[in-house]
């Protein structure tokens, strides 16, 4: 029979039997035929080393050769070993307080004994069969990035366009750009969409510097924020800071600041103090500051932009938008009252510095130059404010929060055959003119008075209207006490002393009142108090403006049809697009052979690739991200860890990032893991048959659990790298543009189409070429026709190439399985080099499987939990355990590792203090699912992938009393 017989041995940690030769000869060894096929048995395990090494291995092409001995333990010290681990599992009284399953691993450690019923568990054996299916006949979205403009054909300041050619490299416009600008110069409010790395950021960034520029006098830093963008993650905010830093180069009036979470928050006061124009910032962290920092005043802001909007409301951050919109309200409110505050504005004026002088006397010169005028800086100088909302993907909570915060609003969406622009304030009957006119560059018709200007003029700031679309959106943004709400809105006769008292209380009340929707009053009081002036109002732009009087909720104007309609038909559809330049395919691999061929693709992407290729792989938990980006790195470049790591090292010091249960489980396995290390590297250097070669490679980690000087570090330094590999969770999947990544790899399915739009997203950017890979189950495969139901096509590929590649390491490998044994036994033996790894290895198994049971209602059906094989997910892992072990393993070691201070660890009695409302309660905003896809993430990013004790045991408890 052809088999190949697998003999695993670790060896001993004696020191004096431990010498290289000895060392290679112990680890793996081949019993096989010269006529190999592919076929392995699994056998009994040899219980003891001195067995093992009385093994003859055959070699076909050659004299039967021993293996070189490893000096096998002293019976007695095995005996030794053995009779402690009977005692243990015998007398478990007598080792109470202890942590049983700790002893237990590290007396097996020493003794070196298989870990689970003493079975090698064979790689090419009883996997299932991995189908082959066709592919269906989908259409793909197609979107043009590229608009065949150049930025000189848009009506900037020529600074800004020579800039942008001479900083940033940038002549022609995206279709995007092209489209968006101009409306946004108008000082509309506007949704865009458009597909991942199509140019969105410049799309709002552009017209927002624009609009700044002209404002005359020159503003100064000490105006207040003129606009604040809001950001779900970190490296996104610091990267769109980065990009505003170069735009406003040639206005250097304008000062752009960053606030992030897990900065300092003292160095972030003062650089408020100093003042700010533009604020970038992640929603959480701009309410702690609007909660601490006095400085902090939104009174002269006239822009807020939402990117990545539907990922704002996934990760639960509606009640931090909901606030940051009702400050800028309230501090607009208030500044219309304040005397004070103008006086102190001139007085700021009056005493220019010297950079200020300077300015002077070149703004005559600016001026000359351009004598360009947009409504977007009239917007600045009212008390009105443009709200631009960005997403590649649109969802339900999207239209809900273009509800609340859209004012006649424009819809710009650039895939083909769908509507380039619709116009809130176009009729049905002109909507021809907008909508579905996918060829036409710039089809924008804009009011000659854009509504926002002409508010100002005619009435107070006051007097905004809220448009029906508005009202119902409020309702389905709050979600929760609607119906109150929607009473108060039928029975403003009867209430009004109510509610005004009520309302009157509200608006007293410091932002850090707890009410449910304290906002939603303040607004609702506005209604009631202006109904006339707005009735009023409205009569007054019946002739010009008639399709704006949405204050009648049973007589929806045509108007804010034509933008819903719109809306709605893109989110009904239901498709996704995605960058042309992307080679989209899938792989099923059989549970035991994902590891082996996840670095069969890393090798043949990085190291084989004489160009050097630079990936991004996804994965599900945090724990995995940790885990096995310092596995393979360890296995594949022979590389010590933490020696690589010293410059990352700093960031975790620094913030004692290091996890704590890491720390605390070391004990003994410490002193011996360097000694285990040490050994390692020998064998990298004498590689024998079956010894692996180590390979140049850079890996990188990231996720949200990181340090935060740490997580910036690696973003910069992977963003730097020719090439690479950077494994992360879903922190990375959004936004981010990572110069040449030409590889994404998505280890674990996404939680959503939505996500794998996104995670593909980080490459093919600005129609550079890019490929996209995802690896299924062969119980996943019918995942591949939910993204078909969504116009995403992937062509199948397996695993062979991969697999292949892994010669490059074992290059005495005489097949590609051989190869993919050898760095499978590797891997599982650096994962059982002491009790740390393990315990990272299992905690690695658990949150996976955590996660996989999470997955939403509508991607259930394809991913489903218990389809999996958790034994051969162990193998997947780099365990020899039985899945019971693992988690017994873990829950012994409960992980106490240090969960980030962002917006998601917010203690309960801090979070009645924070502005806005309360947590929102299920079904509230958007769906039920949109729910779970949240509690997903938040599983992916800080979840050790094990309910917490507190959870686990009522649920018990209850059971028992029943
Ligand atoms: N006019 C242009 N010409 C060439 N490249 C451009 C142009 N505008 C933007 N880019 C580049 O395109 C890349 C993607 O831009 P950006 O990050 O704004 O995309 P995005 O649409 O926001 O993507 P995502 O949806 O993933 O957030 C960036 O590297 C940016 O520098």
């Amino acid at each position: 029979m052809d088999d190949l017989q697998l003999n695993i041995s670790v060896p001993k940690k004696d020191k004096k039997k431990a010498s290289a030769p000895q060392q290679n000869a112990g680890e793996y060894k081949f019993v096989s035929n010269a006529k190999f096929t592919g076929k392995t048995i699994a056998r009994k395990r040899p219980q003891n080393l001195a067995q093992a090494n009385r093994e003859v291995i055959k070699n076909a092409e050659g004299p039967p050769k021993k293996v070189a001995k490893f000096q096998p333990p002293t019976e007695e010290k095995s005996d030794d070993l053995g009779a402690k681990l009977r005692d243990l599992s015998e007398n478990k009284g007598k080792y109470q307080g202890k942590n049983y399953q700790q002893l237990s691993d590290n007396i097996q450690l020493k003794q070196n004994k298989p870990r689970s019923g003493g079975w090698i568990s064979s790689l090419f054996k009883n996997n299932p069969q991995v189908p082959r299916i066709g592919q269906r006949a989908v259409k793909p979205i197609v979107e043009k990035v590229f608009a065949g403009q150049t930025f000189s054909d848009l009506n900037i300041h020529p600074h800004t366009v020579a800039n942008l050619q001479q900083n940033l490299g940038l002549k022609e416009l995206m279709t995007v750009q092209q489209n968006a600008v101009p409306v946004l110069l108008q000082g509309r409010d506007v949704l865009i969409r458009s597909q991942t790395g199509s140019g969105k950021t410049l799309a709002y960034a552009l017209p927002i510097i624009e609009g700044l520029q002209a404002i005359r006098p020159k503003i100064s830093r000490h105006d207040g924020i003129r606009v604040i963008v809001v950001i779900p993650t970190r490296e996104l905010a610091v990267q769109t800071y980065e990009l505003f830093v170069k735009l406003v180069k040639p206005f250097h009036w304008i000062v752009p600041g960053l606030l992030s979470g897990g900065q300092k928050r003292k160095a972030e006061k003062a650089r408020l103090r100093k003042g700010l124009s533009i604020l970038v910032g992640t929603p959480g962290r701009i309410n702690d500051h609007l909660r601490h920092t006095q400085s902090l005043n939104f009174a002269k802001t006239g822009c807020l932009v939402l990117d990545e909007a539907d990922r704002l409301l996934d990760m639960g951050y509606e009640k931090d938008v909901a606030a940051i919109v009702k400050a800028i309200e309230d501090h607009k409110k208030a500044a219309t009252y304040d005397p004070m505050a103008l006086v102190k504005q001139n007085i700021v004026k009056k005493i220019p510095d010297e950079e200020e002088a300077k300015q002077e006397t070149n703004e005559s010169e600016n001026d000359e130059k351009s004598d360009v005028k947009h409504h977007l800086t009239e917007v600045f100088l009212s008390k009105e404010k443009q709200t631009i909302l960005l997403s590649a993907t649109l969802t339900k909570a999207v239209e809900n929060l273009a509800g609340i915060t859209l004012v006649d609003p424009v819809f710009v969406d650039t895939s083909e055959g769908k509507a380039i622009i619709a116009d809130s304030l176009k009729g049905k009957e002109d909507s021809e003119n907008v909508i579905s006119k996918p060829e036409v560059p710039v089809p924008v018709k804009v009011p000659e008075k854009p509504k926002a200007v002409k508010a100002e003029a005619k009435s107070s700031p006051e007097k905004k209207e809220i448009p029906v679309d508005a009202k119902r959106g409020l309702k389905a943004f709050t979600g929760f006490n609607h119906q109150e709400l929607f009473k108060a809105e039928n029975s403003t006769d009867n209430n009004d002393a109510k509610i005004e008292t009520a309302t009157n209380n509200a608006a007293d009340d410091d932002s850090d009142s707890d009410s449910d929707y304290e906002y939603f009053k303040a607004q609702k009081k506005y209604e009631l108090t202006h109904p006339k002036v707005e009735k009023k109002a409205d009569d007054d732009d019946d002739d010009d403006d008639s399709d704006d009087d949405g204050d009648d909720d049973e007589q929806p104007s045509s108007s804010v049809n034509t933008f819903a309609d719109a809306l709605k038909s893109a989110i009904g559809e239901d498709e996704l697009v995605l960058p042309a330049t992307v080679n989209q395919s899938f792989i099923i691999v059989p549970m035991k052979l994902r590891l082996v061929t996840l670095c069969g693709l890393i090798v043949e992407h990085c190291v084989n690739n004489k160009k050097g290729g630079k990936m991004i792989i996804f994965m599900a938990t945090l724990e995995m991200v940790d885990y096995h980006s310092d596995l393979i790195e360890t296995v594949l470049t022979g590389k010590e860890v933490k020696v690589k790591k010293k410059g990352q090292e700093k960031g975790k010091n620094s913030k004692s990032g290091k996890r704590k249960g890491d720390d605390e489980n070391d004990d003994d396995a410490q002193s011996s893991s360097s000694e285990d290390a040490e050994k390692f590297q020998v064998d990298y250097e004498e590689p024998s048959e079956g010894g692996l070669v180590p390979v140049d490679l850079e890996m990188f980690s990231l996720h949200g659990s990181m340090p935060h000087e740490q997580r910036m570090e690696v973003f910069k330094q992977f963003r730097a790298a020719r090439c690479g590999v950077l494994i992360c969770t879903d922190v990375a999947a959004r936004g981010i543009d990572i110069p040449r990544v030409d590889l994404v790899l998505q280890y674990c399915a996404p939680a959503s189409a939505t996500d794998y739009v996104h995670r593909v997203g980080r490459t093919g950017r600005a129609a550079q070429v890019g490929a996209a890979v995802l690896f299924l189950l062969p119980s996943e495969t019918h995942f591949i026709r939910h993204l078909e139901q969504k116009r995403i096509r992937l062509r199948q590929t397996d695993e062979s190439r991969a697999l292949e590649a892994l010669r490059t390491v074992v290059p005495a490998a005489a097949t590609a399985q051989r190869a993919a044994v050898a760095v499978q036994a590797r891997l599982e033996r650096t994962a059982h080099t002491n009790t740390n790894w393990l315990l990272r290895a299992s905690r690695a198994y658990t949150s996976w499987v955590r996660f996989y049971s999470g997955y939403p209602r509508d991607v259930k059906e394809y991913l489903d939990a218990k389809q999996l094989h958790l034994g051969h997910a162990a193998k997947a892992f780099a365990l020899r355990d039985a899945p019971a072990t693992l988690a017994r393993r873990v829950k012994s070691n409960p992980s106490n590792k240090e969960k980030p201070s962002n917006r998601l660890t917010i203690h309960k009695d801090e979070e009645k203090k924070r502005p806005g409302f309360e947590k929102a309660k299920f079904g509230s905003f958007g769906s039920r699912a949109a729910q779970r896809q949240s509690s997903m993430h938040t599983a992916s990013e800080f979840d050790s992938g094990l309910s917490t004790l507190d959870q686990s045991q009522p649920k018990n408890k209850k059971k028992k009393n029943k």
